[in-house]
């Protein structure tokens, strides 16, 4: 099973630019997580004060219980070896075969022989639908399968927690498609967390159980993939809808000098000073939803192709948002009941009988549970 990220008061700068401060999030284990963001607002820099290659001058990043940002050098190592990568680019040797590329943390950190190496590649480019490309140099594939390769070495090792920087940049719709799909897949298999960066609005809507967005310099909101689709927060609504009018500007830096300009302890997501139309107000576009509808860019989750085992992070996730239900505002709580099963309603009575905890009011949004 995957393993928790706990991020406490993150706070990145390079010398006078502040990159982001005081970012607090949980990536729950076994998870798949989305953090968006438009350009430049860091979310690179995020992923790799994660993994350890950048240091974070403020907060903690607390992984088994090893804070990363304090821990000696050897505890980074140990703690790194529990992560994948997929860099933005893929990030292949040019002069190496697929199959070398692929090879290449195994002969690096293990002792394991040519046999056992051979045993791991293939199954792992099996897993990404790369077998039969092994001989091939990175520059003799497209940008799609370059993405695949980079995803099939960073699972050689095993990963207990997977990132990925733009899966989908310069994939067309179809790719970007089958690409969900296989991270999807992955988590169904291997139950590992999974943050990817993006900023494709079909996969933030699609993959996710959880999303995050970062803007001028701030965690706007970490939380349930519901919580973030029936956000009425501008610069979430904004985004998520990929409407024009709203906080976000042309470019990271107006967008900056605007929150700059504005009054000490403003909402950061608010619209910009001198804004030349009012932020879209939420559901603008949409006639107005009846009491208790499901609004319609909740749309469903991904499930993985059948065959495959059920996610288990699944069942985890129902059962811990069924514990913080009250917590969320009722569009979220209603698009979480609304995948709830009767079963699933009756392990969590179970679980709450066990442990003597406060019953939850729940009505379902659809007529009852199914
Ligand atoms: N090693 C570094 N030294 C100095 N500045 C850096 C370094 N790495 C990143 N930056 C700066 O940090 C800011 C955020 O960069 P980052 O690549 O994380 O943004 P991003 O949100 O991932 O953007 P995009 O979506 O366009 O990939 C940028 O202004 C970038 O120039």
């Amino acid at each position: 099973m995957g393993v928790e990220v706990v991020v406490q008061g993150l706070g990145k700068s390079f010398g006078a630019q502040a990159i982001w401060r005081d970012v607090t999030l949980t990536l729950p284990a076994g998870e798949v997580s989305v953090l968006l963001g438009p350009s430049g607002t860091g979310k690179s820099v995020f992923l790799k004060c994660l993994v350890g290659l950048l240091r974070p001058e403020r907060g903690r990043v607390v992984i088994n219980g090893v804070d990363l940002c304090s821990c000696a050098e050897r505890d980074t190592y140990e703690i790194r070896k529990l992560f994948g990568v997929l860099f933005q680019d893929g990030a292949l040797f040019g002069s190496m075969s697929v199959y070398d590329n692929v090879a290449f943390p195994l002969r690096e950190h293990t002792r394991k022989s040519e046999k056992e190496i051979h045993a791991i590649v293939m199954s792992k480019m099996d897993m990404v639908g790369m077998r039969g490309a092994e001989r091939k140099l990175p520059g003799e594939i497209s940008g799609g399968m370059r993405k695949r390769a980079g995803l099939a070495r960073a699972l050689v090792l095993d990963p207990r927690i997977i990132l990925c920087d733009e899966p989908d940049s310069g994939l067309d719709p179809v790719r970007t498609a089958l690409l969900s799909q296989l991270l999807i897949d992955l988590n169904a298999q291997l139950d590992a967390t999974i943050l990817i960066v993006t900023h494709n609005i079909t996969v933030a809507r699609s993959v996710p159980d959880n999303l995050g967005m970062l803007f001028r310099r701030e965690l706007v909101l970490f939380g349930p993939r519901e919580l973030l689709l029936t956000s009425d927060i501008p610069v979430v609504a904004q985004f998520l809808n990929g409407h024009k009018e709203g906080p976000i500007g042309m470019s990271e830096e107006k967008d900056s000098a605007d929150f700059s300009a504005r009054p000490p302890g403003a909402d950061p997501s608010a619209r910009p000073l001198g804004a030349d139309s009012p932020a879209r107000p939420p559901g603008a576009d949409s006639p107005a939803r009846p009491p208790g509808a499901i609004p319609e860019t909740l749309v469903p989750q991904l499930q993985p192709t059948p065959g495959l085992p059920p996610r288990d992070a699944v069942r985890r996730r129902k059962l811990r948002l069924l514990q913080s239900l009250d917590t969320l505002p009722t569009p979220a709580r209603e698009g979480v009941l609304a995948t709830m099963t009767r079963e699933d309603l009756d392990h969590y009575d179970t679980w709450r009988r066990r442990t003597s905890a406060i019953p939850i009011a729940t009505h379902h949004p659809r007529g009852g549970p199914r």
